[in-house]
């Protein structure tokens, strides 16, 4: 019988593990330099608390049977699991927010046509935070996070759920559901069909066209003759830009300011992003000021804001830069007779200890010599080790 795994499911060998291990420890230090702090939620949960008031498709999450009457799930992200764990936590009392959280795990979810898939996260929420300064600190903790793995090329694709939902309410309600359609998939020829009063289509065009450089797509955005009342929101956003780009280098080529931009899950209600690179979605997040509230005893939230990079994307987008081979052990420990195993193992013992040994191993037959060297060799092994019954070690340089 071949047993094969679920479609969807697959092992990590040693060299995935080694370069997802070089991506997450870099980012993880860069979460860590900004003060976030390490929470780990359980894997499965109550469909209902993974389902966030509504926001995120029960049809996504991957069901569990169990004896109880609910229905349990495993987590398809994390935003809503640490929003469930910190509702209740977070308290009128200064020292409780903000809280910065990161996590670094594998979430699980159904696909349109009934795969599963497992992949893995690592991500910060900041809670209890808004502003210019809390939404400045997560664009530029996630552009320092990409630029630490030297991620090349990426972009943020940055929207705004609030200024969108705003924008949209400005159409007359009986267009407003199909228009909201035809945006969120960019289809401009879909618009220009419908049977709209003139000015109507016309501003459901303008609204497709904000996409592009921020300034263009800003400036347009202040002359509508329909925007008249969202000045708040769009000097919102502009001075947001305007921190991203004194802030960093290649700001202003690295942002796409996009207003028909939505994301998959529906809690956002401020900015939102993706970073895409090469074809990958690497990273996605956004502003969340209600979601806390919907597990709060009370209903009472605290605004927040998050993002997390999807791994396994960065990792095939990054393959260049990823360590290609395993590290080898420094020595191979070699029993010459079967009554020097004990003195083999008390010197591998003994080089464990040295301080700058990665790893040692030990050859585990009694073979001939040469093959013992062909082994060594070929396995990358600089160094033998042969070990006699009395103690005695003769060191060998393997000829690589
Ligand atoms: N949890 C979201 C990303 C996010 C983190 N914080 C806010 N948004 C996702 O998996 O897409």
């Amino acid at each position: 019988m071949v047993h094969q795994l679920p479609t969807g499911a697959k092992d990590l060998l040693p060299l995935d593990v080694a370069q997802k291990r070089w991506i997450e420890s870099r980012i993880q230090q860069v979460f860590q330099s900004w003060g976030y702090q390490r929470i780990i939620t359980p894997t499965v949960e109550h469909l209902r608390s993974l389902t966030a008031g509504g926001a995120v498709d029960p049809k996504s999450v991957i069901q569990l049977h169990s004896n109880s009457i609910d229905i349990l799930g495993l987590r398809p992200e994390f935003t809503a699991s640490i929003a469930r764990a910190y509702a209740a936590r977070l308290g009128s009392h200064v020292a409780t927010c903000p809280q910065r959280l990161y996590y670094n795990a594998n979430v699980f979810r159904r696909r349109a046509n009934s795969t599963s898939e497992e992949s893995f996260q690592a991500g910060v929420e900041l809670l209890g935070a808004s502003g210019l300064l809390a939404d400045g600190e997560i664009l530029l903790l996630l552009a320092e996070s990409l630029d630490r793995v030297e991620l090349p090329d990426w972009q943020i694709i940055l929207g705004d759920a609030r200024l969108t939902g705003a924008l949209l309410d400005l159409l007359p309600e009986q267009y407003r559901a199909k228009v909201r359609q035809s945006l969120a998939k960019l289809d401009r020829i879909a618009i220009t069909e419908m049977d709209l009063p003139e000015d109507v289509k016309g501003y459901a065009l303008e609204l497709v066209d904000l996409r592009g450089k921020p300034k263009d797509v800003l400036s347009r955005l202040s002359t509508s003759k329909w925007t008249s009342g969202l000045t708040g929101e769009i000097s919102y956003l502009k001075s947001l830009i305007d921190l991203w780009e004194s802030t960093n280098q290649n700001a202003s080529d690295r942002l796409i300011l996009d207003l028909s931009f939505m994301q998959t899950f529906d809690y956002y209600t401020g900015i939102v992003f993706d970073v895409a690179c090469n074809n990958y979605v690497v990273a996605q997040g956004g502003r969340y000021d209600r979601l806390l509230g919907v597990y709060h005893p009370q209903n009472v939230s605290y605004p927040s804001i998050g993002f997390c990079i999807n791994l396994e994307d960065l990792q095939q987008a990054l393959q260049k830069q990823l360590p290609q081979t395993l590290t080898t052990s420094s020595w191979l420990v070699v029993a010459k007779t079967p009554d020097a195993m004990q003195a083999a193992f008390a010197h591998a013992a003994k080089l464990r200890q040295e301080p700058q040994i990665e790893a040692i191993e030990l050859e585990l037959e009694f073979r001939d010599a040469d093959v013992v060297r062909d082994h060594a060799r070929s396995r990358g092994i600089p160094q033998i080790a042969w070990v006699s019954s009395d103690g005695a070690i003769a060191s060998e340089t393997t000829a690589i």
